[in-house]
């Protein structure tokens, strides 16, 4: 069992001081090796299922309903578009801000940001040369760096340098720098928690005016959590103004954020009850096995883009993966993401290559007007522009057969305008020859091979972490498309033998000169 760690002490006392109770016969913090999640809970002793770890009074959360922050600047300039106001109720600038100015000002929640990492391997902080590795994933476009930079400098910034008053010049410097705005945003990414708000009430932090004339002694008296949370990273926190009663409050979650998380291996949940939040064991854990908080599960690209790391475990054969490539290890819950954009492209060369008639023009410029139709009315009949490709799936999801019928068939194009619905998802040889075309094109957008990258994970044991990381994000991409390539394939060659054994039925019973073999309209 890994030793119990002192550095975890300023953050316990913090906790407990602050009306936090912690079952610490059963439940300790410690540090694991790097790829079992670095610093998370251990179990103690064995511990039963429905066993309380921890709670968390409401108060100790910290969002932009709980911090002074808000009621302080002004809810409406808070909330408020440019030019009335800053625009602070949507995304995470707001929680950011109030993370930053409890940060400068020693506030209630000093000790536990203290007590936080400043430190990633999520991409957002790879070099070039770092993020080149990602190359054909989906990581790379969703970063989002550049938009997150806008929110810094066209609300958080002016909001800052507006209230010289709350906001000390001598502390811009230090405390409200792009620098930490990522590090206090990547700190939300990936560990607050998405709770609900209020049932009644603004549910802003009340000052002490206000609470008297409320009867309430603190601010979350009028606040009221939901019975469930999940690790979450929607930007809007508030989203409009009439909704805002209604959507979840990103919050920060002390004690419960030191839970990491493995696949298919969370073992305890938080649950909210009146006053408090409880972390409590969800099956039984035995004396030295790590207590897991897990965010449902998802694909490796989606861990390392929001928290920095990676599943790495054996797959289950029946994934069908054991014969793809020389390491068999990966994330069971992997998934390849396929944008619509390769299926115009391909469809455009398909297009291209066909015999010209009234209906198909051969123009390129003309051939892309018409795709673009296409695909815009796909879009606003409800179609998606990103595929999820999974393993274990059918050869191909109905949508996407249903896009490229919709993109390479003429008939079935005008059929869906008369109908106002898609094509049926038909894979007949066409579409399928199609779907081949485009996983070659999705495959081409890597640089290595499935097999140069299973050999390396399989033979490099000191992989740098983030070269290793993105190389199993790699691998589990092209496990799926290749598994992908291989259904089709099979299917076209189970459809070729089909349609040859048709004809040489055909043939052999027009041979026998019987008339079997013949068409009604031959009859006719
Ligand atoms: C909710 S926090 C858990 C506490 C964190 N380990 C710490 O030191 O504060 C989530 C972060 O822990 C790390 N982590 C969680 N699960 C992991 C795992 N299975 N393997 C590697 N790192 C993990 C990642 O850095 C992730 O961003």
């Amino acid at each position: 069992m890994p030793g119990l760690d002192a550095s975890f002490y300023p953050l316990i006392s913090w906790f407990q001081a602050n009306g936090g109770t912690i079952d610490e016969s059963r439940f300790g913090l410690t540090t694991f090796p790097e790829e079992e999640g670095g610093r998370g809970a251990i179990a103690l002793k064995d511990i039963p299922e429905s066993h309380t770890l921890f709670s968390i009074p409401r108060a100790l959360t910290l969002s932009t309903r709980t911090s002074r922050l808000p009621s302080l600047f002004g809810i409406d300039q808070w909330r408020k578009a440019a030019p009335d106001g800053f625009g602070l109720g949507k995304g995470w600038a707001g929680l950011i801000l109030c993370m930053m100015w409890e940060e400068a000002n020693h506030g209630r929640w000093a000790a536990y940001l203290a007590s936080l990492p400043s430190q990633f391997d999520t991409p957002m902080f790879w070099s070039d040369e770092e993020l080149a590795e990602l190359k054909g994933t989906s990581v790379v476009e969703k970063l989002g760096k550049a938009d997150a930079e806008q929110e810094y400098y066209k609300k958080l910034l002016p909001a800052v340098e507006s209230r010289k008053d709350i906001f000390f010049p001598h502390h811009i410097p230090v405390y409200y720098t792009l620098e930490k705005f990522h590090i206090h945003g990547s700190r939300i990414l990936s560990r607050s928690f998405t709770v609900d708000p209020p049932a009644s009430g603004s549910g802003y932090y009340q000052d002490e005016e206000a609470s008297t004339v409320n009867g309430s002694s603190h601010a979350m008296d009028v606040d009221e959590l939901s019975p469930e949370a999940t690790h979450e990273d929607s930007g809007d926190v508030d989203a409009d103004d009439d909704d805002e009663e209604d959507e979840g409050i990103v919050s920060m979650v002390p004690m419960a954020d030191m839970l990491n998380a493995r696949y298919e291996s969370e073992n305890a949940k938080l649950f909210y009850e009146e006053d408090e939040l409880k972390m409590v064991s969800t099956k039984p854990i035995k004396a030295g096995e790590q207590i897991f908080n897990t965010y449902s599960d998802l694909p490796n690209a989606e861990l390392l883009r929001r928290y920095g790391h990676v599943d790495l475990l054996p797959l289950p054969a029946e994934l069908g993966f054991a014969t793809l490539s020389s390491d068999s290890r990966g994330n069971p819950g992997d998934v390849a993401e396929l944008r619509a954009d390769i299926i115009v492209d391909v469809a455009a060369r398909s297009a291209l290559g066909k015999q010209p008639d009234s209906s198909n023009p051969t123009n390129p410029d003309a051939i892309m007007e018409d795709l673009k139709g296409r695909i815009d009315w796909w879009l606003e009949m409800g179609g998606d522009d990103v595929f999820l490709l999974e393993p274990a799936a059918s050869p191909l999801p109905d949508d996407l057969v249903s896009l490229i019928r919709l993109l390479t068939d003429d008939s079935e194009w005008r059929k869906a305008q008369e109908r106002d619905k898609p094509p049926k998802a038909k894979a007949d040889s066409d579409t399928l020859t199609i779907m081949m075309e485009v996983l070659e094109q999705r495959l081409a957008l890597y640089d290595t091979t499935l097999e140069d990258d299973g050999a390396t994970l399989a033979s490099s044991a000191d992989l740098p972490l983030r070269k290793r990381n993105a190389l199993v994000v790699r691998l589990g991409e092209k496990r799926i498309l290749h598994g992908l390539r291989q259904k089709v394939s099979n299917e076209l060659a189970a459809l070729a033998s089909k349609a040859g054994d048709e004809l040489a039925g055909g043939s052999k019973r027009r041979g026998e000169g019987g008339d079997e073999g013949r068409t009604k309209k031959q009859r006719r």
